[in-house]
């Protein structure tokens, strides 16, 4: 008979299932915010329609808005999960064609246990795989996998639900098949790691990339066949018992990434995971453009926010048929290997 280790209590389970379940209710989804300080916390109760989490740095996470009231405080009084982003970044994987890692696994334990402590509910670790002729390496695939489910294994044990995002860079004139089928492999690799380690799938949420051609590529394709891809790609890879998928938008102008999310949630099969957002580009360009920083701008700038985040809310539903309007809606988003 094999042996199994508790590697969690049922309590543990349940709390970090419900999280989970929290943040993809219904149309809504995920602002991140870990890359832009403060993005402009809004006030207005509206915005938790279709926000349930924010994605927070660790300096914004201890910081307070101007009224005393820290950010994470404000969040949970909008009913909105907060999140924090707990890797390091990404560094070099040596022996590798320019191929990477994400560092930051020593002492977070620590770390999580002190960012449950003051009220996060899940965490987020990204890494980064690149399509190029022979790669993305099964060095790059299997290390990538192997310290994301290190990370999930940290997070749950210290009540955070990990977001898992292995993300494939749009870079390169590849076309969508390549994408499709990089795509899958990454995600296979993932859950076998996952799954070696233990972690509670329906206590986890994943964060891929939108199956899209290659930012060169010369062919071009409807939102139908990013959907198709997409799908498919999830359909073969991840498990049922995950409960969300929530995208990230990749360097995707704003309308587009809303246009691809509602296509994806239209397209008929099996979906047993719900199918969301956790933008960071896509939902903060035209936000950060109408702000430029000044303090008269603040209102029109959290104006921007609440449009993009319901074309998001109602993409999440499959009911997005565009035309929000927003000072940057088409703007490309792409950063060349955006490695933050
Ligand atoms: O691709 P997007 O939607 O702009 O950002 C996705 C994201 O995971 O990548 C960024 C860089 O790590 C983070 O700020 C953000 O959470």
């Amino acid at each position: 008979m094999p042996e199994f280790y508790q590697y969690l209590s049922a309590a543990q389970e349940q709390e970090l299932a419900s999280i989970a379940q929290q943040i993809v209710q219904p149309g809504k989804g995920i602002l991140a915010a870990d890359e832009s300080t403060g993005t402009i916390v809004c006030n207005d109760r509206k915005i938790s329609d279709h926000i349930s989490g924010v994605i927070l740095y660790h300096e914004t996470f201890f910081q307070k808005a101007d009224d005393g009231q820290s950010f994470v405080n404000k969040l949970k009084n909008l009913g909105i999960v907060p999140g924090i982003k707990v890797d390091k970044g990404v560094v070099p994987l040596a022996g590798t064609d320019d191929e990477c890692t994400t560092q930051g696994l020593d002492g977070l334990a620590e770390r999580c246990a002190e960012y449950k402590k003051e009220g996060a509910g899940f965490a987020k670790w990204r890494c980064v795989l690149k399509i190029k002729s022979h790669g993305p390496s099964h060095q790059a695939m299997i290390e990538n996998a192997n310290v994301l489910a290190r990370y999930a294994s940290i997070c749950q044990q210290n009540g955070l639900v990990p977001i898992v995002e292995p993300e494939v860079l749009p870079d390169g004139d590849h076309d969508l098949e390549t994408a499709r089928q990089v795509t899958e492999q990454v995600l296979s690799y993932t859950y076998k790691a996952l799954m070696e380690h233990h972690v509670y799938l329906e206590g986890t949420l994943l964060k891929p990339n939108m199956v899209t051609a290659g930012q060169s590529c010369t062919k071009s394709y409807t939102a139908k066949d990013v959907a198709k891809a997409t799908v498919t790609a999830l359909q073969r890879t991840v498990p049922a018992a995950v409960p969300g998928v929530t995208f990230l938008s990749g360097g995707q102008s704003e309308e587009d990434a809303s246009l691809n999310l509602s296509a994806i949630n239209q397209f008929p099969g099996k979906k047993p995971w719900a199918l969301t957002f956790s933008y960071g580009r896509a939902l903060q360009s035209s936000v950060l453009k109408a702000w430029a920083g000044k303090k008269e701008n603040i209102s029109s700038a959290q104006v921007e926010l609440l449009n993009r985040a319901e074309a998001n809310g109602k993409a999440a539903l499959g009911t997005y048929g565009g035309g929000v309007k927003s000072s940057a809606a088409s703007d490309s988003n792409f950063v060349a290997q955006h490695a933050y």
